[in-house]
């Protein structure tokens, strides 16, 4: 399970997440500490901080670990031990403007994805439920008021713990300065342009001005515990999840590992037992995690199993380049529209994006329209497309993940798993071969749900019209012609109503598939003619 604590300085989010790991057995990351640990990186070596380029080089080389002591967790950057350093007021003055360069949020992300790979991990910082991980089963916005906050940060600095002693007393002045520092931080970072500091539009809200950290911790474990029961942890005899490694996932981890593990992030008393475990021994193993290095012999499965956003520079700068011409030129040729847009762009989420398959500027609408929006779309494409290197090279570098048609294709539905977990859309087309009249027989292939299902992502409808018409049947001539999408709501898996994975997977494919023909015939009646 993940569990996603989110908030601003000061609001109790690493004692309570601290608290969860040890209760519950979760990995504990602090990603504040990280951001931190860079600032004090760059403080220390005197590069300035309002140099975001050179901030930016210190963060992508950084190395940064977690360990273990006996006062708690600690934090290492580049084979140093900045556990205590990276909490003094020139850090906290400097961490915001640091932790606002694109660059860095990229590296740190990664990172951290990569620390949370196996699973099982509360962490805490200002993006989790938005960016880290947008599919994390329990969202929490910690609130408190900024009075209360800087108190308690006033406290915690002269060495007591507002939390176990509610009477603490902290030197006035220096708490009106904390929270001086303490609100231009908070400004700072809910303004942000990256990820900014907000609540996700699925975070419980917990205010916890009145609240002892024991009764926070309690709402989040009654939180956890409802998640898991809607969740339904899988049963025995229903569908199986798969681990990155191909062996059933024991029913402790929960299939939303992101990417696999690799060794430093500190466990809450778990650590030797979770080597152990399948899932995380096989994630151990692989090689999907982190950003993929330029011209250092990548494979095809390198990008297949790789976020595109951990893509080389050469591979998302071409990536760039081609998205911009392919959306211009079609733009011209069969200017689209997709209607009811905002229903795709804005949601963090990873979401199983289904559709109807017209013509081969179906995944070209979706995937240019979202590209620039942020939102990195992986389409699920045959593998007998793939005949060539060639072929092969440009749809890895465009992020398609290939399917083998007609066999349970456990790699591919894996890779559509982690792409999903990571917070991208897979795009799906179910009808598996372009539809060129209304009396073509249509087979449903409804693997879809089963992908989305095991990473726990809604699944989202979209409908295209006049495609068809720029390709008639029986010739390769392009027609010049307008082309019409809509999206539809995302449908979730609790919503439908039946228990039980196997049969939640069959009614979210009728399910999907219904609403995608709605959509379709709606666009029909409003643009008459177009088919
Ligand atoms: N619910 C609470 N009531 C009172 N004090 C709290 C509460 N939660 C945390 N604290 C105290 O506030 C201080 C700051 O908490 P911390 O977890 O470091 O916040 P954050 O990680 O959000 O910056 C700590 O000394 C902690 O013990
Ligand atoms: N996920 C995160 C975590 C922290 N940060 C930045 O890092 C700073 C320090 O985070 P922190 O969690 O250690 O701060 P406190 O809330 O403990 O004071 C924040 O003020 C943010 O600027 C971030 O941008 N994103």
């Amino acid at each position: 399970m993940i569990v996603a604590i989110d908030g601003p300085a000061g609001s109790g989010k690493s004692t309570t997440a601290h608290a969860i790991a040890d209760r519950c057995n979760l990995t504990f990351l602090d990603t504040g500490a990280m951001y931190r640990a860079v600032t004090w990186r760059c403080l220390d070596a005197g590069v300035d901080v309002s140099d975001d380029d050179a901030v930016s080089a210190v963060a992508e080389r950084a190395r940064i670990e977690f360990g273990k002591s006996a006062d708690g967790q600690t934090v290492s950057i580049d084979g140093r031990d900045v556990t205590r350093q990276i909490r003094t007021p020139e850090v906290d003055r400097n961490v915001s403007v640091v932790s606002a360069y694109p660059r860095v949020r990229e590296a740190m992300v990664a990172r951290q994805r990569e620390l949370g790979s196996a699973g099982d991990v509360v962490a805490e910082g200002r993006d989790i439920g938005t960016v880290v991980f947008p599919n994390a089963e329990v969202k929490v916005f910690l609130t408190a008021d900024a009075a209360a906050r800087a108190h308690r940060r006033a406290v915690q600095r002269e060495g007591g713990d507002a939390g176990c002693d509610a009477g603490a007393k902290a030197d006035a002045a220096e708490e009106q300065q904390i929270l001086r520092d303490l609100v231009r931080r908070d400004k700072l970072d809910s303004s942000r342009k990256e990820s900014p500091l907000k609540p996700a539009a699925d975070a419980h809200m917990i205010d916890n001005s009145a609240l002892t950290p024991e009764q926070v911790v309690q709402q989040i474990v009654d939180l956890m515990e409802a998640a898991r029961a809607k969740g339904g942890a899988a049963k025995a005899g229903e569908v199986a999840p798969f681990d990155k490694g191909g062996e059933p996932l024991s029913p402790k981890t929960d299939g939303n590992e992101v990417a696999p593990a690799k060794a430093g992030v500190a466990k809450n008393g778990a650590g030797e037992k979770d080597a152990g475990r399948p899932a995380a021994k096989a994630a151990a193993k692989s090689k999907a995690a982190g950003r993929m290095r330029a011209f250092a012999g990548n494979t095809f499965d390198d990008y297949y199993d790789h976020g595109m956003k951990e893509f080389p520079l050469p591979a998302r700068a071409l990536l760039a380049v081609a998205a911009a011409i392919v959306w211009a030129v079609t733009k011209v040729l069969w200017p689209w529209k997709i209607e009811d847009v905002r229903l795709l762009r804005d949601d963090a989420r990873g979401r199983m994006i289904v559709m109807n398959h017209t013509s081969m500027l179906d995944p070209v609408v979706i995937v240019c329209d979202l590209y620039f929006h942020g939102i990195r779309v992986r389409p699920i494409s045959k593998s007998e497309f793939n005949k060539t290197n060639l072929v092969s090279w440009l749809f890895s570098r465009a992020g398609t993940i290939p399917v083998k048609r007609g066999t349970a294709d456990l790699k591919a539905v894996r890779r559509a798993q982690a792409a999903l977990t990571r917070g991208e859309c897979v795009l799906v087309f179910p009808e598996g071969t372009r539809i060129k009249s209304d009396d073509q027989p249509v087979t449903i292939h409804g693997g879809f749900a089963l992908m989305a299902q095991m990473a726990k992502a809604p699944v989202q409808p979209v409908a295209i019209v006049g495609a068809r018409d720029i390709t008639p049947k029986g010739t390769h001539w392009k027609r010049f012609g307008r082309v019409f999408c809509k999206a539809g709501a995302c449908i979730e898996f609790s919503d439908l109503g039946v228990r039980g994975r196997k049969q939640q997977a069959l009614r979210m494919e009728e399910v999907a598939m219904e609403r995608v023909y709605a959509l379709r015939d709606e666009l029909r009646r409003e643009h008459p003619g177009k088919m």
